[in-house]
């Protein structure tokens, strides 16, 4: 059952509609997919609007446009879900999806994990049909971030992961890889960076031709209402980090204080970036990321810009500012 675009809500109505789409935007909204005659005349683009049972999903894929070499690399997208049920069922489709592709090309899946609610919107992988057809001998299991706590408190992105996740699927233990948690914050990060580049050397760990940097095959990644993503949080030196893999922080203003986190260059190295937002609180720093400007008010989601696909699971709430 297809919606037509008079159903979208006014500001997404908006943003399909906006003059500022015929310039090259952040996000460039171009698609391939069947057009809408007025939208396609004046947008540039179409849409595929797909209801989803009984949700109103609407989905266009893009191509950069490599006007913005700043922002602009790979295929960039994003999804509206009327709900975070739906968003959790196509979520889990995208994630099986892209691990059959590398599990077939490679026989290895490697897949970085956020903390906070990412956690909760995989669920669906756990169940049939994922539960019984994914490959999952072949995923190797990272965290883009991790509180630098024991790994069986509350506030370890690990135990968050495996009592909601990892615990519910038959993933090969050796493939976890966790921190040390035994570590202070510098020394976990240091300790973290140098497994990575072990797996890299061994070949688990892809490597990004264009910088040399570990490839990660898909980043799940949360946001928070500030806009931070992993540990990166806005007005932080950290998110201008260019040279570590993995570095750490003690005064993150999200607690607990201590974490370690990818750095932006390894995020952005990512063969495929699914950037899951749920919620009105965030629904101001979505739309900063949707905005062509990069000034001094950056947030750091503004700054996810993979070699590879970028696309945002959105709920509607998370998107009612665009
Ligand atoms: O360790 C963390 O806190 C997370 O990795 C962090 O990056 C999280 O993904 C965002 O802050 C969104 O958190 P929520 O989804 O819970 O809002």
């Amino acid at each position: 059952m297809a919606s037509s675009p008079r159903h979208f809500s006014a500001p997404l109505r908006a943003l399909l509609l906006s003059p500022s789409l015929r310039k090259p935007p952040r996000i460039p909204l171009r698609t391939s997919l069947f057009s809408q005659p007025l939208m396609h005349k004046a947008l540039a683009f179409s849409t595929q609007i797909r209801g989803v049972s009984g949700s109103r999903r609407v989905s266009w894929k893009t191509e950069a446009s490599m006007s913005e070499a700043a922002t602009e690399k790979g295929k960039r997208g994003a999804e509206v879900f009327d709900s975070e049920e739906d968003l959790s069922v196509s979520l889990a489709k995208y994630t099986a999806d892209i691990a059959d592709k590398f599990s077939k090309e490679k026989r290895s899946f490697t897949v970085v994990l956020s903390g906070g609610s990412l956690i909760k919107s995989l669920r669906k992988l756990a169940e049939p049909p994922y539960i019984d057809s994914v490959d999952w001998s072949s995923w190797h299991i990272f965290w883009a971030d991790e509180r630098v706590v024991p790994k069986d408190h509350d506030d370890s992105n690990y135990k968050l992961a495996f009592d909601g996740f990892l615990s519910k699927i038959p993933i090969l233990p050796g493939n976890v890889y966790s921190i040390n948690d035994a570590l202070p914050a510098e020394g976990a990060a240091d300790d973290y960076e140098t497994c990575l580049k072990h797996l890299v050397t061994s070949g688990v760990i892809s490597v990004s031709a264009a910088t040399g940097l570990p490839k990660f095959d898909l980043m799940l990644l949360g946001m928070g209402p500030d806009g931070n993503v992993a540990s990166l949080f806005p007005g932080h030196p950290l998110v201008k980090e260019k040279e570590k893999w993995v570095t750490f922080i003690k005064d993150s203003p999200k607690p607990p204080p201590e974490r370690i986190t990818f750095t932006f260059p390894v995020i952005n190295a990512s063969s495929h970036i699914a950037l899951v937002v749920c919620g009105a609180g965030k629904a101001g720093p979505v739309h900063a990321a949707f905005q062509n400007s990069r000034n001094s008010s950056t947030v750091p989601v503004q700054m996810v810009a993979p070699e590879g696909e970028l696309v945002w699971f959105l709920d509607k709430d998370a998107a009612s500012k665009l």
